[in-house]
């Protein structure tokens, strides 16, 4: 924090290797010590010492480098004030369409009401301040989410929240702003936006992705044993963590290739051998929902963790965080009621439980170009070329054009999606929301792909840079894709999309 109130004249008097002071946005830092440790070197310290370093600096550094190093300020220009915003947990961004229209408080939207307002505010201070900084760690180094994180989530009942609307939720008071048998479908949207805005694709799968996938799974379609109950329990309150287990190396969205198997004993329990692929959070989990071939069919299993279960990490292109595994099943027993719905009709168990993850999936991705919006919006004003901000450049403003519509006309539709969402049974959602919820999620991804290709145009080689200004540009060109392919592939999805319109087609004619 600033200590005194300096003169320029002052700060111009510091302008040697061994005494070197500069000015960035009307406050004064004193960088004699911090020379020799600048990732950028010494060199262009000194050429700056004692001067307004202000555009040089932010031409080069995001703003929150000055927060990380804020022990270097030692006062204010007399006078003058910093002009630069620093957000502050649970801020909304003012820069243009930062946020989606709904948050801007010039418009006003048809869907979302006060609670949706309250739990956006409570959700973004709770990401900002404890998501955030652990999510930007692991993301780098690789590692787990930390039992801290998972229980602060599950004593603020953040794990129940995700899984979205339900039973699981009533008589809860969600983070003192929504009765649980208030929150709904846009209630869910929200605290899905809330939480990719961490910027860390890997880690925010890592974040009990594999829960949200998997436990709605066995909420629905376990039969109501105490084991079930001990098993949500310990899921949502954190103690335990499931994942769901269906693709393998063999088959992805074929599920009919697969080849795992599950063979019935005498005393109806199950032996389930075989191996998957690309299981999230599989890593660390303790349950695994697992697609197996059965006599007739296909049946899903809740397979406990034992010596018959082995999981080996799969190095991918985002953060290993996420706890990506190979599995093997080595005769691995599940008893009887741990089968989720029917046996040899376990494709309708997995199929239902497919339109909440596309749901979520395409959320998080709208979210996320949105961010990408604001990075460009950004750095296009702040990046001086040729004497003038990036942003004068007819070409960068078509680009930046082109990106706010994608993002701006994709957030409508899943607004519009989650409305709709909200007023259908879920029986009415899987016949009728199937369809344009998979066309969602394909089309938002094959925006997301040429929102990634401009942004990394416009940052130039701090688009492919993992540190620095373009970080977050880097890591959405680099992850965008698994949102393309996990939880079905943008073709598949496009492709139910038709198929599901053209059921029980009318008999309309040109
Ligand atoms: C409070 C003052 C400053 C701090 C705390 C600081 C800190 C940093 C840090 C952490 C980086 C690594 C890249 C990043 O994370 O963005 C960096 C890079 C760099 N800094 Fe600074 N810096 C300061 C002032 C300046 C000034 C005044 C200049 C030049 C006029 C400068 C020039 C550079 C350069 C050239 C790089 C390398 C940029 C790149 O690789 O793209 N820094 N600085």
């Amino acid at each position: 924090m600033p200590h005194a109130t300096l003169t320029r004249e002052a700060v111009a008097s510091h302008n040697a290797p061994g005494d070197l002071w500069c000015i960035i946005d009307h406050t004064v830092y004193d960088l004699t010590d911090f020379v020799d440790a600048h990732p950028g070197g010494s060199v262009v310290l000194e050429q700056v010492a004692g001067t307004d370093a202000t555009s040089a600096f932010y031409n080069l550094h995001r703003h929150e480098v000055l927060t990380k190093f804020a022990d270097l300020c030692i006062g204010t220009i007399e006078g003058e004030k910093p002009e630069v915003i620093t957000p502050q947990p649970g801020d909304l961004s003012p820069v243009p369409y930062a946020e989606p229209l709904w948050l801007r408080p010039q418009f006003k939207s048809p869907y979302f009401n006060e609670s949706h307002y309250k739990l956006r505010r409570k959700v973004r201070e709770f990401v900002d301040t404890y998501v955030t900084p652990e999510a930007q760690e692991k993301e780098k180094d690789g590692t787990y989410i930390s039992q801290e994180l998972i229980d602060r989530m599950a004593a603020n009942d953040m794990l129940a929240m995700r899984l979205g609307p339900g039973k699981h939720l009533h008589g809860k008071n969600l983070l003192g702003v929504v009765k649980g048998e208030e929150y709904d479908y846009l209630h869910d949207l929200v605290q899905a936006q809330e939480f990719v805005r961490t910027n860390t694709r890997g880690f925010n799968d890592g974040n009990m992705g594999g829960m949200i996938i998997s436990l709605t799974a066995v909420l629905q379609w376990m039969p109501d044993t105490p084991f079930k109950h001990k098993v949500v329990q310990e899921v949502l309150s954190g103690k335990k963590k499931i994942c769901l287990a269906i693709t393998e190396a063999f088959a992805g969205s074929d599920v009919a290739g697969l080849r795992t198997t599950a063979t019935k004993r005498a005393d109806g329990s199950w032996v389930v051998r075989g191996t998957k692929k690309w299981i999230t959070n599989g890593m660390f989990c303790d349950y695994f929902v697992v697609g197996c071939r059965t006599e007739k069919g296909f049946s899903v299993l809740l397979v406990e963790r034992s010596d018959a279960v082995e999981t080996k990490p799969i190095k991918t292109s985002y953060s290993t965080s996420a706890g990506t595994a190979f599995i093997e099943f080595n005769d691995a027993v599940a008893p009887a009621h741990h089968l989720l719905g029917e046996e040899n009709n376990g494709f309708i168990v997995i199929m239902s439980n497919f339109n909440h993850e596309r749901f979520m999936m395409a959320a998080g991705v709208i979210r996320q170009s949105r961010t990408i919006v604001e990075e460009c919006l950004k750095w296009s004003s702040q990046r001086v070329v040729f004497g003038a901000p990036l942003i004068s450049q007819p070409a960068i403003r078509q680009k930046l054009a082109k990106m706010i519509s994608l993002v701006e006309a994709t957030q409508s539709w899943l607004e519009s999606i989650a409305y709709q969402m909200n007023h259908m049974s879920y029986a009415q959602q899987s016949k009728n929301l199937g369809g344009p919820i998979g066309l969602l999620k394909s089309y938002v991804t094959r925006c997301a792909h040429e929102i990634a290709d401009e942004a990394v145009n416009i940052f130039g080689g701090r688009g492919i840079t993992q540190s620095g200004m373009g970080g977050v540009v880097e890591m959405f060109h680099r992850t965008y894709k698994f949102d393309a392919i996990l939880g079905g592939t943008e073709e598949i999805l496009a492709d139910l999309g038709v198929r599901q319109a053209m059921k029980g087609f009318p008999k309309a004619m040109l």
